[in-house]
């Protein structure tokens, strides 16, 4: 029997299900790892927006985390929305001590509406503490632009981009998503081999693309708890997230959430 991988995520939730903490589980649960999760932050907000946020105490926080590493070791850990800087020292102090677990970190900023989920003046912090630590760092074109102050524009730009994030931030890898960009949906994987690989998918017009980053990470997440090699994993992550996309699911009043079973109905008519 193929022995149990547990994928561990720290984040905030999402109560329409559709992003952060619930996108995660989602995510592991279709790609057969077992699910485990650390709350951050609770957030009030639907696919139109985020109401309020209420951000959980820190030592709350390092209670939860301790209370899964003593009992279930994670084969991997990814993390989403970290919105204070006493939660990114935490982290930073506790995910540097883990030995060989891949760290997947999603730099997330704002809902797809555009509200905040970090505040402008902690971003730097992140890029300073959790970034750093990434065996994979995946930010979109906002979020790379913010990590490296630079406008991305094209894919010349993003390949720019991944460069910076690589030798002057520290991760050893970083896949930066064009999601926003027009075009394909094209990413830009670039790592410590110093090679690069552009991942193409058709671009679905839709506009239901909320929890499309949380469930790219997880997918990675998911396949790295797995042992699968890096660029295998985020290939695998870019079939996921492509599928949950082209068949999103056109529920609530905003942008919509993805379907995360959409691939697992692919696989299994192949
Ligand atoms: N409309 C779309 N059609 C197909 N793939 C998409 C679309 N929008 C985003 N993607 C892909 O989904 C993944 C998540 O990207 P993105 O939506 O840019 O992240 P985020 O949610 O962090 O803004 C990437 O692989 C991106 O290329
Ligand atoms: C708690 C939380 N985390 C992350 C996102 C962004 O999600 P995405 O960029 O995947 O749409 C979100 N809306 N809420």
């Amino acid at each position: 029997m193929t022995p149990i991988k547990h994928a561990l995520t720290i984040a905030g939730t999402d109560p329409t299900g559709g992003a952060g903490i619930q996108a995660d589980l989602k995510t592991f649960q279709e790609l057969h790892v077992y699910g485990m999760s650390v709350l951050t932050s609770i957030v009030a907000q639907n696919t139109m927006g985020v109401k309020d946020i209420h951000h959980l105490p820190i030592d709350f926080i390092e209670l939860q985390l301790q209370s899964v590493i003593e009992d279930i070791y994670p084969h991997a850990i990814k993390t989403g929305m970290i919105a204070q800087k006493e939660m990114m020292a935490l982290l930073a102090t506790k995910l540097g001590s883990l030995q060989n677990v891949p760290y997947i970190c999603d730099p997330v900023m704002m809902a797809k509406n555009g509200d905040p989920l970090l505040e402008k003046d902690v971003r730097s912090f992140l890029r300073d503490t959790l970034v750093p630590l990434a065996t994979i760092v995946t930010p979109n074109i906002a979020e790379a632009e913010d990590l490296i102050d630079m406008k991305i524009d094209t894919l010349e730009d993003m390949k720019k981009a991944a460069e910076r994030i690589i030798h002057e931030l520290g991760a050893k890898y970083v896949v930066i998503k064009g999601g926003s960009l027009n075009g394909e949906a094209t990413d830009v994987f670039y790592g410590k081999s110093r090679e690069f690989h552009i991942l193409d998918a058709p671009r679905t017009d839709t506009k239901h693309t909320h929890g499309t980053g949380c469930t790219f990470s997880a997918a990675i997440t998911s396949e790295l708890a797995k042992g699968i090699p890096i660029f295998e994993a985020v290939k695998k992550a870019k079939q996921f997230t492509a599928a949950a996309i082209a068949h999103s699911l056109n529920i609530g009043h905003g942008y919509g959430p993805t379907n995360h079973w959409a691939y697992r109905l692919n696989a299994s008519s192949n």
